[in-house]
């Protein structure tokens, strides 16, 4: 038996209509437009093609692209002042500082400088804080992303055995607390987990953040359970993710495909909390 792919460009893709719809919306009510300020500090290519998503995906959603470009000689407290201009001007809904910055920066430093209101990205100390709590915030985009997808296919978590691979910042961490706050009963697994095939064929739902190409086999899923996968890797054969999909796709019940799963979902998280904070910024709920 053949996983069912799950189609994260489509889910995506809803999930943007939804926002357009809703911005229009606001729009209308308000006359105001919610506004996101990218900002790119070098000229990573990669970084490049990401935020050139971001943009593109901001305007057909109808919000202001307020995108900032750094040189990547810029100095850190050049990129603070920049930072703490678009905190107070009011035409900026969301902030996001595309990572990583150039060696020399302080990536983290940086990232404090946004207020939480303006924190689509869900990353600094502030939003952590507020996730942590279970309190209202911004959440950070790749694991909200990952939850609509479970519950675009009506994925159980309640009481549901869950494994996630990772516990990084961006996505191991926060991924395992909403998967918590929704009653999952969650293992993290990292580099010293010992004998983790074992450990991820205990999961009915299998998160992999590790950020390491094909760590995930077939041997390490339970038959029929539903596989998340969050890695990148480009290779010469093309884009890849953390689990070796051809194998894993004969054993597990539904899986996300790299490209197309989870990647489109982190994008229109995006956008949906940068309407949130426009919202918020308002005072509308
Ligand atoms: N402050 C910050 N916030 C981020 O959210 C952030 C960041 N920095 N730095 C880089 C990573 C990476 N990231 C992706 C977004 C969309 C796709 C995406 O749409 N991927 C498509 C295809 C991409 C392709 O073909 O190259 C897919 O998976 O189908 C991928 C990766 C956001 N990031």
């Amino acid at each position: 038996m053949s996983a069912e792919i799950i189609d994260g460009k489509a889910v995506a893709a809803r999930v943007r209509a939804d926002v357009a719809r809703e911005v229009a919306e606001f729009r209308a009510a308000t006359g105001r437009q919610p506004g996101l300020a990218t900002v790119l500090v070098g000229d990573d290519p990669a970084s490049a093609v990401y935020i050139g998503g971001k943009r593109k995906a901001c305007v057909e959603a109808g919000m202001a692209d307020l995108h900032q470009h750094l040189p990547a000689d810029t100095a850190q407290d050049k990129v603070a002042a920049l930072l703490d201009e678009l905190a107070v001007d009011p035409a900026v809904s969301g902030i996001l500082l595309q990572l990583p910055v150039p060696a020399g920066l302080d990536g983290a430093a940086l990232i404090e400088r946004i207020p939480s209101g303006k924190d689509v990205d869900g990353l600094t100390t502030a939003s952590v804080g507020l996730l942590a709590r279970g309190l209202p915030g911004l959440r950070p985009c790749t694991p909200s992303g990952i939850i609509e997808l479970l519950d675009a296919y009506d994925v159980p978590l309640a009481g549901t055995p869950t494994v996630v691979v990772g516990r990084s910042e961006l996505v191991g961490r926060p991924v395992s607390q909403l998967l918590i706050a929704r009653n999952a009963t969650v293992t993290v697994c990292h580099s010293h987990t010992r004998d983790l095939a074992e450990v991820c064929r205990g999961a009915d739902v299998l998160v992999v953040a590790a950020g390491r190409q094909a760590i995930i086999g077939a041997d390490a899923v339970k038959p029929g359970a539903t596989v998340i996968d969050v890695g990148m890797h480009r290779t010469e054969q093309g884009l890849r993710g953390d689990v070796d999909f051809p194998a894993v796709r004969e054993v597990a019940g539904r899986l996300t495909p790299v490209p197309g799963g989870v990647g489109p979902m982190t994008i229109a998280l995006l956008l949906r909390n940068t309407l949130l904070a426009a919202r918020a910024a308002a005072g509308l709920s």
